[in-house]
């Protein structure tokens, strides 16, 4: 945005003492802030952004967004400035709006999907279907900008300067449709205030964050503000109606007259799942929409699957396309990177998939939605990362010796921490099954445990390997190693079939 001015009426400000101000750019973080900026002095879990006022205005900048409490905090270092002052009661709202406006438009058609898990799959499958159909999109979230247009992101949904900027740049890239993610603390800070979906969605509802949001109520309350608050009154609401979270989004929408698709098994939804036939590397389903039967070829696992490609059908319907052309691009639909990805197959037909994973919950529900797919044995890698949370890493290892044959401890990000120590408390979760898993034993070396994992499939067995998805890097100490478990799969289907 070199040599770009504007002042702050024009991005929605109203300065204290109606002073103007002209402003060459937007920071949230003092360190960052440039002659004539704008600094958004917000109100933090650790501080308020307001104690780095006087680093900000040494910095140059211009205006100063804040609360009450920050102009306070601030009073002193801005008595002797000339910078604007806007004070707003939401300035985190405030300054989602003046980003949009800074870094003008992003992509004509924008859809956003909140809920506790399926968010990356599902703005994916709705960008996959999109382009399917001939539309330049991307989806946005935790694996980055991805599709017509790529950039990498640090975080699910960046805060307004980030994200405005990424839309502003794929708009100019010629990306006409985005689907983004919205997680919850990206909706409790505002940070999608300044975007105007066309439909919004949700997917389900479990316990996740509530080392942020202190309560489930809260958590809820988060979710909802993508329908209450950033949804506007003539966008489309998508809705899992087998959650029964998801069914009281719908009441609260329908009630308040927004046009609502259900999508689930239930009687009641616009867009239901009749029945799935499963195979080993994917399924069929039977579905209906308004009552009129469908079928479609699934390329992908998971019995939850159709619960991620219906509700992204759905926001795409939402968003105005063609629901004939939405439901024939379906059987086009490819794999999520990461989300019970089908990285490789052996000469045998077995099937090696990585997913993401990182929980006992997870890896339960990864493991159970695969077994439908698999008439041999599943195999499963897992690992726990280090410093992080240390009671779930037994669970873990319950967790997958309760529902696969066969366990192989490994290991996933050790970081700080001495990595034996990590497999030894996933490998007691592991053994202290009865009745589990026929083997359960321990690789250090993760490029070696998918290696022995893949080796021991025969005809119709699977294996899973959890927990890192995405990633491309092993966390050891400070050192990043390069490491991917798709690659490795096939690296090691490679070596054991005898080609390169
Ligand atoms: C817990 C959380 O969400 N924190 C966000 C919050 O920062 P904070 O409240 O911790 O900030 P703070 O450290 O108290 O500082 C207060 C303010 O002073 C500013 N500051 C601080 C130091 C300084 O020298 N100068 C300065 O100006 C900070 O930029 C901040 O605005 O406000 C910042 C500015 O908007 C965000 O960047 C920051 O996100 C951090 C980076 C973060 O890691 N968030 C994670 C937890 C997150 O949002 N994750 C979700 C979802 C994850 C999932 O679904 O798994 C995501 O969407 O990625
Ligand atoms: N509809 C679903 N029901 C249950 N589990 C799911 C569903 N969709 C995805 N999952 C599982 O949840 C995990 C995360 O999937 P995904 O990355 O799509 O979700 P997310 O909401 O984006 O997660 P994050 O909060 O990490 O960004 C994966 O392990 C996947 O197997
Ligand atoms: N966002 C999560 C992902 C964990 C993935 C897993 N590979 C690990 O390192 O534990 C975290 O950083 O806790
Ligand atoms: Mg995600």
């Amino acid at each position: 945005m070199d040599g770009k001015v504007a002042t702050l009426a024009e991005l929605g400000l109203t300065a204290q003492g109606g002073r103007e101000a002209r402003l060459t750019g937007l920071s949230v973080d003092s360190r960052e802030v440039r002659p004539g900026h704008l600094f958004a002095a917000l109100p933090g879990s650790v501080s308020h952004g307001a104690g780095f006022v006087e680093t900000a205005l040494e910095g140059g900048a211009a205006a100063i967004l804040t609360d009450a409490d920050g102009a306070r905090i601030a009073a002193s270092a801005l008595s002797s400035s000339s910078a604007a002052l806007i004070i707003a009661e939401e300035p985190r709202q405030a300054l989602a709006h003046a980003a949009a406006l800074w870094f003008g438009p992003a992509p004509g058609t924008l859809v956003a999907v909140t809920g506790t898990n399926g968010k990356t799959s599902v703005s994916t499958f709705a960008r996959q279907i999109w382009t399917a159909l001939g539309h330049r999109a991307v989806n946005l979230g935790t694996t980055g900008v991805e599709g017509a247009w790529t950039h990498p992101l640090k975080h699910t949904t960046p805060e307004p300067i980030t994200l405005h900027r990424a839309l502003a740049r794929a708009a100019r890239e010629g990306v006409t449709h985005v689907a983004m993610e919205a997680s919850s603390h990206g909706l409790d800070q505002h940070r999608l205030d300044g975007v105007v979906p066309a439909a919004a969605g949700f997917t389900n509802f479990t316990q996740d964050h509530l080392d942020y949001h202190q309560s489930f109520e809260a958590y809820f309350e988060a979710k909802l503000a993508l329908f209450d608050r950033v949804l506007p009154e003539e966008g489309v609401v998508a809705v899992n109606l087998d959650d029964t979270k998801g069914a009281e989004i719908a009441r609260r929408c329908a009630a308040r007259g927004q046009e609502v698709i259900g999508v689930g098994h239930a009687e009641g939804a616009r867009l239901r799942l009749l029945a799935q036939r499963f195979e080993s590397t994917g399924q069929e389903l039977r579905f209906a929409w308004q009552g009129t039967a469908r079928m479609c070829r699934l390329d992908l696992v998971a019995a939850f699957r159709p619960e991620n490609v219906l509700l992204a059908a759905a926001m795409v319907i939402g968003a105005g396309e063609d629901p004939d052309d939405v439901f024939r691009a379906l059987p086009e639909l490819t794999t999520v990177r990461g989300r019970m990805q089908l990285a490789a197959r052996r000469n045998n037909g077995a099937t090696v998939f990585v997913d993401y994973a990182h929980t006992p919950d997870a890896v339960e529900t990864a493991l159970k939605a695969l077994r439908p797919h698999v008439m041999g044995r599943i195999v499963a890698i897992i690992g726990a990362g280090g410093d992080r949370d240390r009671g779930k890493r037994p669970l873990m290892g319950a967790a997958a010796a309760h529902h696969a044959d066969a366990v192989i401890v490994t290991d996933d990000n050790p970081r700080s921490e001495d990595a034996g120590s990590i497999r030894a408390a996933v490998l007691e979760g592991a053994r202290g099954v009865i009745g589990g898993a026929e083997s359960v034993t321990e690789t250090g070396d993760r490029a070696e445990a998918i290696l022995r994992g893949v080796d021991a499939l025969g005809p119709g067995d699977a294996l899973l390997i959890c927990g890192k998805g995405h990633e491309t890097g092993q966390i050891v100490g400070d050192d990043v190693l390069p490491f991917d478990d798709a690659e490795q799969a096939s690296v090691a289907v490679a070596a054991l079939e005898g080609h390169a």
